[in-house]
């Protein structure tokens, strides 16, 4: 395809990985973090592509600055942070469109550990956007043979299903550091789906989106490998270590402990019923054990698996 013209903002694990991916498709990529030497606004002049791959804490100050600065009213932006905004519950790609309702909006969300990546393993994942020629243009520029890209028209979704994941991913690195088996996991990451798509369903997601890889994809992935950080605040809580121990030696962003804050505060605003969620919120709070939050998911009340 032709060059194309790609400012990746944020420098951590997942932005070096998207822009080594863009780079080996021979595409001219300029990366901009906060504590780098290039501005903002050198980075992103002329760009064709923006994409933001920033913690969540720093989406809404990033947009902002981003404003300041005129864009063609082509360039397409993409985001890749998988998280919440605490003040609106907002998720990313709803702030970068709000600020920007005239232009594209694309998200990259998929089971993609940064690492195996960087390693040049295989790997999937989603462009989704309402805007089916924009999620092309975005395949197309990070597609190749080690990087399988698919597009989705159900941004919000995609987006979800790789925000929620990462608090089953908490939760089942506490089931594994609890050493619980195999039978309590697939139960745990099963429920946890079903918990995401009733989360997405008040969101207005596609249902069927879930099952694909931004969900079930990247909740497997999250949930079975320890190269997740979220996976690892769960496994050293499960050994008794507190939140604030873990998270002094977490290199890098587990951003579910901040998402299951949001979470708990929505579920109470839209009265969604999210049993798993609300233990993992208990247990990083400190006000429960792994055991009693295990002991309290296995003892609510008894009912049908769905209500069709
Ligand atoms: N690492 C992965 O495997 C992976 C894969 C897919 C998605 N993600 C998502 O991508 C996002 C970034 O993850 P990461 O692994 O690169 O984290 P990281 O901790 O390695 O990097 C975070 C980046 O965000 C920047 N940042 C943080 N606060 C900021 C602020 N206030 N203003 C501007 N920049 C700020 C940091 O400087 C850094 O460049 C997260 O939302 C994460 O869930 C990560
Ligand atoms: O390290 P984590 O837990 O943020 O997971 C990374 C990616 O989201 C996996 O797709």
């Amino acid at each position: 395809m032709q060059k194309t013209t790609i400012a990746i903002l944020g420098a951590g694990a997942w932005g070096q990985a998207l822009a080594d991916l863009a780079s080996q498709n021979g595409h001219e990529v300029r990366v901009w973090s906060r504590r780098g030497s290039a501005t903002l606004e050198a980075v992103i002049s002329g760009a064709e592509i923006i994409l933001s791959a920033i913690a969540m804490k720093g989406v809404s100050d990033l947009v902002s600055q981003v404003k300041s600065i005129p864009l063609s009213p082509n360039t397409i932006l993409v985001t890749a942070t998988k998280g919440l905004d605490p003040q609106t519950t907002s998720t990313p790609s709803q702030i970068w469109q709000i600020a920007f309702p005239d232009h594209p909006v694309v998200v990259l969300s998929g089971p993609n550990l940064s690492q195996e990546i960087q390693e040049s393993l295989p790997a999937a994942t989603v462009v989704a956007s309402e805007n089916t020629a924009a999620a092309e243009l975005v395949q197309l520029v990070f597609s190749s043979p080690i990087f399988r890209v698919y597009t989705n028209p159900d941004p919000i979704g995609v987006e979800l299903g790789g925000t929620l994941k990462n608090i089953m991913a908490i939760a089942a690195g506490v089931c594994d550091g609890l050493h619980l088996g195999t039978n309590a996991k697939a139960a745990l990451v099963t429920r946890g789906l079903t918990e995401m798509v009733r989360i997405g369903q008040s969101w207005g997601a596609k249902t069927e989106t879930f099952y694909g890889l931004s969900g079930l994809g990247d909740l497997l992935a999250t949930c079975n490998s320890p190269l997740s950080r979220n996976y690892q605040v769960g496994y050293q809580m499960a050994s008794g270590k507190t939140l604030t121990e873990i998270l002094a030696h977490t290199a890098g962003t587990a951003e579910g402990v901040n998402t299951c804050q949001v979470l708990v505060q929505r579920a109470q605003q839209y009265t969604i019923p999210i049993p798993l969620t609300q233990q993992v919120y208990r247990l990083l709070q400190g006000e429960i054990t792994p055991r009693q939050a295990l002991e309290e998911l296995m003892l609510r009340d008894i009912k049908p698996e769905y209500h069709y």
